[in-house]
């Protein structure tokens, strides 16, 4: 029944902003079309589509707020409008009762929350759809009290969450079956990523352990601060993590004032990004203003701090590859090589030709040209390539596109800390300094390093296959002394090169066998 109730109030809000026409004058059944035209009678439309969504999806709650957000992200298939009054969906809710929170902290470590805590403040400091924050101390394992921030889930989002999906699913069903403009938004490709995203940002282990990833792969860079996480406090409906006391980021005349280098500042934003994407293929994917804060204490700085680590994405070195290779390949306009790149990397069909495809490119890269290098913005680049994909019936990896977004992200925060960013001469040592270790002999010798063990299981049975392999060569060679000569005159050439190449081999193992040793040891 309380589903019924949930659909039949959905659909009311879909009618009462007029949704219904961003779809229904596309269904491709008349009495449909009809009945579009019935309902928006009496109704005042007169706000642009893209805020009438934006408003229906705050009236309908959290759950479609954060969908919101989600699908803001999909400029490939959103147009412009509506991605951009999407983007300014907040999902600022009121906080949940402390003695909830209290109780899922007890719950959670069978123990009473004054028991877990030296002492934890009641009021939150902060409240989102799925989840508070406490500030709180606690002693450590070394007996040293901490400050710390504990995150809690909001109570009962799961049941909540799973109704909501479930009839954001059969509305996709629907839009998709129903209407050929619907067809072509993927509604239950977006829905699958949305309930994905969802689901993963339920189980704050995972948030904490991407927090400690990241913490890790930062650590010699000294432009960031992490918090740490305390893992005998974590839980998958609790996150204990280092209390961090910075400035946000939006606040750019407090940081002028303090002494914050502000242009530097906007450099190590894109720095960091970078590093995150070509170095360790791991990087943070909800860079929003809110959270991202700026050190003022004195042993650090000016330097960033993270945090929010419920989404993040990982790169293969495929990905990496095709990435620097289409960045390099665009700033030289080389059109030609970013098709074959699209094309050898299977992300269109193999039957594709080349010349459709570089001048589809060239039409959505050039006009780019037509301003100078440091202004190019690489996310809008990447999108614009994502979409003329898409007309090559491609489909965009999700990591990509969550890639994309936080590119635009941080190009828009680069930008408002300083408009004079060139973001095209911070961004391309990296790529070039990844091209050169995928092409030169620091592959090489990371990819021997890595088949090293293997080669020094072979290294044993080598005699054994040669002797096999020798033994069998005189029976087949008899007959007519020509051919017995001949044959002998390729027997020796063949052991000339296994000796040459066997002695080859088997120093290349020892060099190998003792960087194992070294690297073991
Ligand atoms: N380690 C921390 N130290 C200090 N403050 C923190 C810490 N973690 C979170 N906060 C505060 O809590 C706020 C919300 O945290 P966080 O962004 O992790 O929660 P969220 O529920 O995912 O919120 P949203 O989805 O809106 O980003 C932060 O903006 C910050 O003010």
């Amino acid at each position: 029944m309380s589903r019924f109730l949930r659909g039949a109030t959905i659909v009311w809000v879909v009618f009462r902003y007029g949704l219904d026409g961003l779809v229904l004058d596309s269904f491709q059944k008349p009495w449909l079309r009809w009945l579009s035209r019935l309902l928006s009678v009496g109704r005042n439309l007169d706000a642009p589509r893209g805020q009438r969504l934006r408003e229906a999806l705050e009236r309908l709650g959290p759950i479609f707020v954060k969908f919101g957000q989600v699908l803001s992200t999909r400029r490939d298939l959103l147009p412009a409008d509506m991605a951009d009054e999407l983007a300014r969906l907040q999902d600022r809710v009121p906080p949940f009762d402390p003695a909830i929170a209290m109780a899922t902290i007890e719950r959670a470590f069978r123990r009473p929350v004054d028991e877990v805590f030296v002492a934890f403040d009641r009021t939150p400091v902060a409240s989102a759809s799925i989840a508070q924050v406490h500030f709180a101390t606690l002693r450590d394992r070394a007996g040293v009290e901490r400050e710390v921030a504990v995150k809690v889930l909001r109570p009962g989002m799961l049941p909540v969450i799973e109704k909501d999906l479930g009839l954001m699913r059969m509305m996709a069903g629907w839009v998709e079956g129903l209407s050929a403009d619907g067809k072509r938004l993927k509604p239950r490709e977006v829905v699958a990523e949305f309930d994905n995203y969802l689901h993963d940002e339920l189980d704050l282990v995972r948030e904490a352990a991407n927090a400690a990833q990241l913490r890790r792969n930062m650590a010699g860079l000294d432009l960031v601060l992490i918090p740490e996480i305390f893992w005998d406090f974590c839980h998958p409906e609790v996150m204990v993590m280092q209390r961090m006391n910075g400035v946000p980021i939006s606040q750019v005349e407090r940081l002028r004032d303090a002494g914050v280098d502000i242009p530097k500042l906007a450099r190590d934003g894109v720095t960091i990004f970078f590093t995150q994407v070509f170095r360790d293929g791991f990087f943070h994917a909800d860079m929003h203003p809110g959270n991202i804060q700026v050190s003022l204490e004195p042993a650090t700085f000016g330097r960033y701090i993270s945090l929010d680590f419920g989404i993040v994405g990982t790169l293969t070195e495929s990905d990496k590859e095709y990435l620097a290779q289409n960045f390099v390949a665009f700033f030289r306009r080389d059109y030609k090589r970013v098709a074959e790149l699209h094309i050898e990397s299977g992300w269109v069909p193999r039957e594709t030709r080349v010349n459709d495809l570089e001048s589809a490119i060239r039409a959505v890269c050039e006009p780019y040209f037509d301003r100078p290098l440091k202004e190019i913005s690489l996310g809008m680049v990447l999108m614009r390539l994502f979409q003329t994909s898409r007309r090559f019936q491609v489909e965009i990896q999700p990591q990509l596109v969550l890639l994309q977004k936080t590119l635009l992200n941080i190009e828009g925060l680069g930008r408002q800390l300083d408009p004079e960013l060139d973001l095209w001469s911070t961004a391309k040592p990296f790529l070039e300094k990844w091209m050169l270790e995928q092409m030169g002999p620091q592959r090489l010798w990371r990819e021997l390093r890595a088949e090293a063990p293997h080669y020094a299981k072979l290294v044993p049975e080598l005699p054994r296959l040669l002797y096999d392999y020798l033994s069998r060569r005189p029976a087949e060679s008899h007959g007519a002394l020509r051919d017995l000569l001949e044959a002998q005159k390729r027997t020796n050439r063949l052991l000339q090169s296994i000796i040459y190449g066997g002695l080859g081999f088997v120093l290349g193992l020892l060099v190998m066998q003792l960087m194992v040793r070294v690297r073991l040891f």
